[in-house]
């Protein structure tokens, strides 16, 4: 279990991490998301004692890190993958960390087994890809068997079978009951491993929630319809109660309805309305519908949302422009 407290960093005048309170439990993955800068790498430093809070606490499992008897046992945490001695073997540096925490040797052999470097691991630490080097950090917290593990960005330079392995192993670690925080910009991986999400921004908490709940809150879910006769779906949904939103549709390849694009009629992207009532209107307007579609949002597009006023090192606009659809037919506020 991890708990923080009105955790707060300050740098001088910058605030890096700003009055966090949160408790991530037993059994889960929790993903950390947030822009760069928004405190995510110091929040996890100052879990694992490596930076003083100005303010507030971090506890591992009711302790600070600092009183841990043998931290690597309680918490396990990969920040920096090349944070390794360049001229130690992958052995010799797990054998070190693994003597100052009471570890058995044996435990070593199997880590790097279990992470795939075992054909490797008499070579030098500094003569590894950035792959190689996250998969020695993983073995790295794994090797005290702790109840509490820590991951900053650990695909980072992983291949596609990396990625997998180490989405299985978050998840077979929160089977087993472990405490699993993980930080991550990418967020179809977010979307596949995490529980639950903590997303923050510019130091502060934006959102505490399971994965399914925060697109659902964040980005609505929106129903593609294509047909004969659409404009009289659009005059049907101006009586509907509620905010009700009518756009071209986007690319038709994020649908996951048969038929998409170029088979006759007009489409439409309708928000605020279930499928089955669009269906209803639809049929009671006499309208021939070739489509009726569901979109859920994705974790992007709810972090997107959520993060956008959060940017602080955001990027100028590059390659060809949205499509137009997203632009809108028409938005009402319902009456
Ligand atoms: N040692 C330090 N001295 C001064 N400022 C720091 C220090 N460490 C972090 N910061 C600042 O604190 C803020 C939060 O940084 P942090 O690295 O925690 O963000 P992050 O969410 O991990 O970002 P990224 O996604 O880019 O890794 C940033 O503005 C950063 O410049």
């Amino acid at each position: 279990m991890i708990t923080l407290r009105d955790l707060t960093k300050r740098y001088g005048d910058r605030v890096a991490v700003d009055g966090l309170s949160l408790d991530l439990r037993p059994g889960q993955v929790t993903g950390f998301l947030g822009p760069n800068g928004a405190g995510k790498s110091t929040t996890m430093r100052m879990i694992l004692g490596l930076d003083r809070p100005t303010r507030g606490q971090a506890l591992i499992d009711g302790r600070p890190y600092a009183a841990l008897d043998r931290p690597l046992r309680c918490v396990g945490a990969l920040l920096d993958a090349r944070a390794v001695h360049p001229g130690r073997s992958a052995r010799a540096h797990l054998r070190a960390m693994a003597a100052s925490n009471a570890v058995p040797a044996r435990r070593v052999d199997q880590v790097l087994e279990e992470v795939g470097l075992g054909a490797v691991a008499r070579r030098r630490a500094g003569s590894f890809s950035l792959g190689m080097s996250q998969r020695l950090g993983i073995a790295g917290a794994l090797l005290g068997e702790p109840g509490v593990l820590l991951f900053d960005e650990p695909v980072n330079g992983l291949d596609p079978d990396g990625v997998l392995w180490v989405r299985r192993l978050m998840r077979s670690l929160a089977a087993d009951g472990a405490t699993v925080l993980v930080s991550s910009h990418l967020m179809s991986e977010m979307q596949l491993t995490a529980d639950r999400l903590v997303v923050i921004g510019r130091g502060r908490l934006l959102a505490d929630a399971p994965v399914a709940d925060l697109i659902a809150a964040a980005a609505p879910s929106t129903v593609r319809a294509r047909g004969i006769g659409l404009d009289r779906l659009r005059r049907a949904l101006d009586a509907e109660p509620g905010p009700v939103r009518v756009d071209l549709p986007g690319p038709a390849a994020s649908f996951t309805g048969h038929g998409g694009a170029g088979g006759g009629g007009d489409e439409v992207v309708v928000t605020g309305v279930a499928i089955e009532r669009l269906g209803e209107l639809a049929h009671r307007a006499g309208v021939v519908l070739h489509e009726l579609s569901p979109r859920r949002a994705s974790l992007e597009e709810a972090y997107m949302e959520l993060t956008g006023a959060s940017v602080e090192y955001g990027s100028g606009p590059a390659g060809p422009a949205e499509p137009a659809g997203r632009a809108g037919l028409g938005e009402r506020s319902g009456a």
